[in-house]
């Protein structure tokens, strides 16, 4: 499991171990792993190019005693200074193992940029407010402007690092190099789009539990029903599908395949006869009509034939459902609804809330966890990195999908599969991480070198799931 952790977290964890140890040893930690990760990178040292833009905190002191290093093993580095606070011991540092520094006149920063094979961000880390001053943002637009790669020190500046919002300018990386453990704006989109991959880098801190997590092939793998030797197609979990309608009969069909690639033993559909035909036709394994089931799946396709009275009846009752699309219409704030998992998109939670869709994507996390205390449900927010909120204040983010799983038909796939997590008894934290992280990984075998459609990625949720049952195989990511 990943974890990320507050800035405020970070900042304990870090004063107390800087306690412990001598002065200048934590930052010493970071500034070699940054070296290395920056060599890895290049694939080279000797000759490098590098040039490092500092800003006036310990992110800048970072960078500057990478460079040092990278000095040392013959890196041409320069670093600009963009501010008369830069860290003074990291500049001697750096001159004294033969790079250069100054003010971005001083040193040249246009050409030296425009020549180098890396730029590494040190302008701001978990001390910086979102946004980049003009003179950062003309350095980094020459970067950008002569696709030069950045390597980001701790995080992309600019970004807000304990929401993942991106308000204002900021760096674009391609590849950010984070220490001690991750940060939110790791995990959560707009912000995590401008990390690109992220290694971490251990210095030895202690945390406490984390906000937030990602899960990773091993904890899905724990997670994930496999039946037992004495499972009978009931014991395994029977799931009720409300699917589909006149106006939509696909969405009926592909939110099976999704159910039917996941972990029950047996589905039963719920819906108008011509599309039970239609669902049947495809999946001779389904049972049409109604009967005892271990959870709901309602909503996605039913369009204007939504049955709100029965819906509702539905979610009182005692066994967990999971809503989505046009089933989220019969969600209120009243009632118990903790064994119910939400699957909306951003413009269904804008509904929700309120609040206009734009607002939602920008900023995830806030809107997730406001939809799960308001409606005392599990939120599971769909887009490029799906974040997954708890009434209870937890936090998962699945940040394995693959952008060719936006197409439509892919949330019907998520739906069913969810679905049949839910009816196999995890409960709706778990139903949501463990089909997120299945719907992406099958997404990724589905879509590896172009478009697939939504029923091509429901086709391959059993072969996903094989991979990561098989514990010799590894992450099928
Ligand atoms: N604190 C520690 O002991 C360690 C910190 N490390 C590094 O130190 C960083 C944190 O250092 P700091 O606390 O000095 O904070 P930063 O390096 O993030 O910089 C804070 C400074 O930047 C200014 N600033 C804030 N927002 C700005 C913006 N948008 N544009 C320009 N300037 C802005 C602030 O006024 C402040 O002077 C971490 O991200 C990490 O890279 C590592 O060296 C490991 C040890
Ligand atoms: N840019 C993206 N990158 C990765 N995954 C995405 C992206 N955009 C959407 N997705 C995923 O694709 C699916 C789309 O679902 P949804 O919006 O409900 O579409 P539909 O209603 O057509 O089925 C969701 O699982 C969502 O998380
Ligand atoms: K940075």
């Amino acid at each position: 499991m990943r974890h990320a952790h507050t800035v405020e977290q970070v900042r304990a964890a870090e004063a107390d171990l800087m306690a412990k140890l001598p002065e200048g040893t934590l930052m010493q930690r970071a500034a070699t792993g940054l070296a290395v990760a920056i060599s890895n990178f290049l694939g080279y040292t000797y000759g490098a190019r590098v040039v490092l833009l500092v800003g006036s905190g310990d992110n800048g002191g970072d960078a500057l005693y990478a460079g040092q290093k990278l000095a040392r093993r013959g890196a041409e580095v320069t670093a600009v200074l963009l501010s008369d606070k830069a860290h003074r011991a990291g500049v001697a540092a750096l001159v004294a193992a033969g790079g250069r520094a100054g003010s971005p006149e001083e040193v040249g920063s246009v050409a030296a940029i425009a020549a180098a094979d890396v730029v590494v961000d040190g302008i701001v880390g978990i001390g910086g407010r979102p946004g980049l001053k003009p003179e950062a943002l003309a350095t980094v637009k020459v970067a950008t402007d002569h696709q030069v790669p950045i390597v980001a020190v701790d995080m992309p500046s600019g970004v807000d690092v304990d929401t993942g919002e991106t308000p204002a300018e900021h760096v674009q990386a391609t590849l950010t190099v984070t220490f001690g453990t991750h940060k939110i704006c790791h995990f959560v989109d707009p912000a995590a789009a401008a990390c690109g991959p992220v290694h971490l880098v251990d210095i030895g801190l202690e945390l406490p539990p984390a906000p937030v997590a990602s899960l990773q092939a091993a904890d899905i793998r724990d997670l994930y029903p496999v039946p037992r030797g004495e499972s009978d197609k009931y014991s395994r979990g029977v799931l009720g599908l409300m699917a589909g309608s006149s106006q939509y009969p696909g969405a009926a069909v592909i939110a099976t395949s999704g159910a039917l690639a996941g972990p029950i033993g047996m589905l039963r559909y719920v819906g108008p006869g011509k599309v039970a035909d239609a669902v049947r036709a495809a999946h001779p394994e389904i049972v049409a009509g109604e009967g005892r089931v271990q959870a709901w799946a309602i909503g996605s396709g039913l369009g204007d034939e939504l049955d709100i009275g029965k819906v509702r009846e539905l979610l009182d009752a005692e066994e967990p459902a999971l809503l989505d699309a046009d089933g989220l219409k019969v969600l209120d704030e009243s009632g118990d609804h903790t064994d119910v998992l939400i699957t909306p998109h951003a413009g269904e939670l804008s509904r929700l809330l309120g609040v206009e869709r734009g607002v939602v994507e920008a900023e995830r996390l806030r809107h997730a966890r406001e939809a799960a205390e308001r409606f005392d449900v599990t939120v599971l927010l769909k887009g490029s990195t799906t974040v997954i909120a708890t009434p209870d204040g937890q936090v998962r983010v699945n940040t394995n999908a693959t952008a060719w799983l936006a197409t439509a038909g892919a949330g019907d796939v998520l739906a069913g599969l969810c679905g049949s997590l839910l009816a196999a008894g995890l409960t709706p934290l778990d139903a949501g991480s463990v089909g997120a992280y299945l719907h992406a990984a099958a997404a990724r075998l589905a879509a590896a070198d172009g478009p697939a459609t939504a029923m091509q990625v429901a086709g391959k949720v059993a072969e996903a799931t094989r991979l990561l049952l098989r514990r010799d195989h590894g992450d099928p990511r």
